[in-house]
């Protein structure tokens, strides 16, 4: 009787979307739901059988029949009644069920923990108090994300719980499309990347993209360039490398392309100048409003991506290339230290990150970082600092990585899948002629408008 009564509280909480409290302690009626309500089954079965007998003895004939006609629906009713409570139980407190399975192989004998599912997230709280296995209940992202086959989202360990997120829907890998190549008047800037994943530069400034060789560094700046290049940036392009992105030479205007070390160090300048230009003309009298940035002064923004920041540094063999390396890297300081209000960005690209290449102050200004493919823990670690996730994800798929934006609330870098480019749908060159194309007949139309 007391274990119906427990089973049909645990029924009635599921239904209103409460949590239980789950404990390999406590008795929890769910889990025998098949005997309880077998048992239980066969008591009401029976009584509708007791309930038959007058009818079948006494009555005239066909209130006999109405009564046991009445008999079978009753019967029907009730077979149909136990059959949805059994898929119920079988099927709403799987969740329960695999979690005590897994706090018995995790040997929490005495743990109580809950769960709840809060939009896309499963939120998982497991308890300290009576928990003697304190260690092991901070330590279960690995058995949590195999017993629930999600992602681990992020863990909070507080002084009375250890909170574990998990991520419910799987994030949409964004596929880039051609037929949507249009320029955008849009200052906002905010670039869907996508995986839930949206970069604001006004926001975040400047971009780390680091990872090994072919793990997607290039695809992802040219699916970079070319939203920049729908938004109307001004961009300039150092390529060391001599890669393919120094075939947008053709393209780009004149010193927006640098490949040699004079190039790259007029390059950077060019940047400096015309961040310092906006700074004068944003602080003179007459333009001057308070707490605006490039965007209130109608600016577009200024991108200067700068590929393997390592293989540019290898250059300095001579003195004077020495020095003028050290004037490119005084350059990005400044930029990286003054650029976002005067809308001036850098991204940088980085086969292997250490400090040599890119000190960490200058790191931590970065504000959307990005390690693309499996590294090494150095390498997390000085791609995202204190933001590394306590469990590394797998990296499966050309493309993806881990990605920390600032400023989202997300204290941690997560998994993430850069935007797909089918190249064989399309043609990079072909799509960057046909915006810059975009781009001059919109500022002839401008400039014909203003002539007018
Ligand atoms: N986002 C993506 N969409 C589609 N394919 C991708 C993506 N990222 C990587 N790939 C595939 O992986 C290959 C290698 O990527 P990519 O050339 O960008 O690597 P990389 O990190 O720039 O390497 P390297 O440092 O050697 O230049 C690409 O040619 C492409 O086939």
């Amino acid at each position: 009787m007391f274990a119906w009564l427990q089973l049909f509280r645990e029924y009635h909480q599921k239904k209103q979307g409460e949590p239980l409290t789950l404990s390999l302690d406590s008795s929890l009626e769910f889990l025998y739901y098949k005997n309880d309500l077998l048992r239980l089954q066969g008591l009401v079965n029976l009584l509708i059988l007791i309930f038959q007998v007058p009818f079948l003895f006494s009555f005239p004939l066909l209130i006999r029949l109405i009564g046991l006609l009445f008999g079978f629906w009753l019967l029907f009713k009730d077979i149909k009644y136990f059959h949805k409570l059994r898929l119920f139980f079988r099927f709403k407190f799987s969740y329960e069920a695999d979690l005590l399975t897994m706090a018995y192989e995790q040997g929490l004998a005495h743990s109580k923990f809950m769960y709840r599912i809060e939009e896309n997230l499963f939120h998982f709280r497991i308890f300290k108090d009576y928990t003697p296995e304190l260690a092991k209940v901070e330590a279960l992202d690995k058995p949590l994300m195999a017993t629930l086959n999600l992602p681990l989202k992020s863990k909070i360990v507080n002084e009375q719980s250890v909170d574990y997120y998990f991520q419910l829907k799987k994030p949409e890998r964004l596929v880039y499309n051609p037929q949507a190549s249009e320029l955008t008047d849009d200052l906002a800037l905010a670039i869907n990347l996508g995986y839930g994943m949206v970069y604001n530069p006004a926001k975040a400034p400047h971009i780390l993209v680091s990872g090994g060789t072919g793990s997607g560094k290039s695809v992802f700046i040219s699916f970079l360039v070319l939203e920049l290049l729908k938004r109307k940036s001004d961009l300039y392009v150092v390529d060391p490398k001599h890669s393919d992105l120094s075939a947008l030479k053709s393209y780009l205007p004149d010193g927006h392309v640098a490949t040699s070390l004079n190039e790259i160090a007029k390059a950077t300048r060019l940047v400096v100048e015309e961040m310092q230009r906006r700074y004068d003309e944003m602080n003179a009298p007459e333009n001057f409003k308070y707490g605006s940035n490039f965007q209130g002064h109608n600016y577009r923004s200024v991108w200067l991506l700068f590929d393997e920041l390592a293989g540019f540094q290898a250059m300095g063999a001579t003195k004077e290339a020495r020095s003028t390396i050290q004037e490119v890297m005084n350059n990005l300081t400044q930029i990286v230290l003054l650029g976002r209000q005067a809308g001036c960005f850098l991204l940088f690209s980085a086969q292997q990150m250490n400090s040599n290449t890119l000190p960490t102050e200058l790191r931590d200004n970065l504000g959307c970082r990005i390690a693309l493919g499996a590294n090494s823990s150095e390498g997390y670690r000085m791609v995202f600092g204190g933001h590394i996730p306590e469990v590394i994800p797998q990296t499966s798929v050309k493309g993806s990585g881990l990605i920390y934006i600032d400023g989202t609330g997300k204290q941690e870098a997560e998994y993430w899948e850069a935007p797909f480019m089918d190249m064989k749908k399309f043609n990079f060159l072909d799509e960057i002629k046909k915006l810059c194309d975009l781009t001059n007949s919109s500022e002839d139309l401008a400039s014909n408008k203003n002539a007018l």
